[in-house]
């Protein structure tokens, strides 16, 4: 969709971090509201816990996001909405090239929006420095990509230990919750294990704990299954869910496969640039 480009912000324009590409380039670091009530119960998986009284971790709201397109802007991101609460995992599906990686780079606040606001654990993230944006991301955010991208001579502990080594922290704090993590995506006796002596799913879960090394109020994953083949990708969102529930974040998967929606407890769809409650139905939930 291109609309003239009089229409455009001007506060996009300041933006040289404005590409959806550079949602990959952080990897060596980490119309209306469309979910009231009747839609979040049209989307709800039975086993989704009850809407929480307290603000969503994540809050994208009336957001719009233009790329410059020739004479005019391209619009990828056209006044979309979405609360993701604590606890829950949101599921956005659509087609290539509806806007489902500029929202999540929105979300991650790599991208400035054209309008709209972007709340990450309470707080407003417009007017943001660059650096306090990268603060936020690096304190309150995880990502998770498709591709692992592991530095190839760490160790698994080490990818996890780097993290936290750029705050500051003790290191002998830094081992724990290394250790605790990679224990809590079932890899505790591969802690020693470099990339290439790792499987596909494996070195998915290492990039997951990664993501999680900083206690990420917020989620952000985006195909992680798709280097995978179905079994091992089953397992990696399954341990994506269970960490959602247990750790509290507000997690938002970008996904291909219907196979994931079962275990969403929300469901949306991207379309031109437009984000509404999902018309796709769930696959049957896998049995164990
Ligand atoms: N940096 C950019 N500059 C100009 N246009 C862009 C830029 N990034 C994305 N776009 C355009 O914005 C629209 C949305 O792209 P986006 O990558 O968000 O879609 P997507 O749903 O993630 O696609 P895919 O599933 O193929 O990754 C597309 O028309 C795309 O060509």
């Amino acid at each position: 969709m291109t609309t003239p480009a009089n229409s455009a912000s001007s506060e996009n324009s300041e933006n040289s971090e404005n590409s959806v590409n550079s949602v990959n380039s952080v990897n060596s670091v980490n119309s209306s509201h469309s979910t009231n009530s009747a839609d979040a119960a049209a989307t709800s998986a039975p086993s989704a816990p009850a809407a929480t009284t307290t603000p969503p971790s994540l809050l994208l709201d009336d957001i719009t996001l233009t790329y410059p397109d020739g004479d005019g802007r391209l619009t990828a991101l056209d006044r979309i909405s979405l609360d993701v609460p604590a606890g829950t995992v949101t599921a956005v599906v659509g087609p290539s090239g509806s806007g489902k990686s500029s929202l999540l780079a929105v979300a991650a606040t790599l991208v400035t929006p054209d309008s709209g606001r972007v709340v990450v654990a309470g707080t407003p993230t417009q007017g943001l420095s660059r650096a306090e944006k990268a603060a936020l991301r690096r304190e309150r955010i995880g990502i998770v990509f498709q591709q692992p991208n592991l530095l190839p001579s760490l160790t698994s502990a080490e990818q996890l230990q780097v993290m936290a080594h750029l705050d500051g922290r003790k290191p002998r704090q830094v081992r724990a919750r290394a250790r605790e993590l990679l224990a809590a995506v079932g890899l505790a006796d591969k802690a020693d294990r470099r990339p290439h002596q790792l499987s596909g799913g494996q070195r998915q879960r290492v990039n997951i704990a990664r993501a999680l090394m900083n206690e990420p109020a917020v989620l952000l994953v985006d195909e992680p299954t798709s280097a995978l083949d179905h079994e091992r990708g089953a397992a990696v969102l399954d341990l994506l869910v269970g960490l959602t529930r247990e750790r509290a974040t507000a997690t938002v998967l970008v996904t291909h496969d219907r196979a994931h929606l079962a275990a969403a407890d929300q469901i949306m769809e991207m379309a031109d640039g437009r984000l509404g409650p999902a018309a796709v139905t769930r696959a049957p939930a896998r049995t164990p």
